[in-house]
């Protein structure tokens, strides 16, 4: 009999600034999928409920108060060691400053150079959909 592993389920956002730019954090190197850029986000906990999973996680990494969020895109994806499905929110309004708040390096990055920066391999829906969201035009 074949087991499946058990999915992770991650809350991660797509966090915008007011002039229009996306906040990307690195994994840390030694971190599942680490040297890779991704949404701020973690693990959702029995229970708790998706949007207080994401506030409290950017709340922990980056010391930030989500006041606005929406869904934007679901993602299931199976690494060869780990399941995630992902629950990708855009984070509309916010309030503090974002800060490596685990020592993590965050970045500011506009839409049209999302592209530029190498994701973890669930992240190209994600990606395509922030785009789509934003109207970036492919080059
Ligand atoms: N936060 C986040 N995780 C992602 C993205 N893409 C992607 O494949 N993942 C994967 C990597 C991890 O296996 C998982 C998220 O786990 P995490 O390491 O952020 O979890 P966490 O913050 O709760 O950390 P920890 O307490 O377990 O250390 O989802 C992304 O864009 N953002
Ligand atoms: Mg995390």
């Amino acid at each position: 009999m074949v087991m499946e592993k058990k999915r992770i389920h991650v809350a991660a956002g797509v966090i915008l600034s007011a002039g229009g730019n996306i906040l990307l954090a690195l994994r840390p190197q030694t971190a599942h999928q680490g040297g890779l850029w991704e949404f701020p986000g973690g693990k959702v906990e029995t229970g708790e409920p998706v949007a207080d999973a994401l506030a409290r996680e950017l709340r922990e990494e980056l010391a930030i108060s989500v006041t606005d969020c929406e869904q934007l895109i679901e993602v299931s994806h199976d690494y060869p060691d780990k399941s995630v499905l992902l629950d990708v929110w855009l984070v509309t309004a916010f309030t503090g400053e974002p800060v490596g708040n685990e020592g993590q390096t965050v970045r500011w990055v506009s839409p049209e150079k999302l592209s530029d920066y190498q994701f973890p391999a669930a992240n190209v829906p994600i990606v395509e959909a922030v785009e789509k969201h934003l109207g970036v035009q492919a080059l």
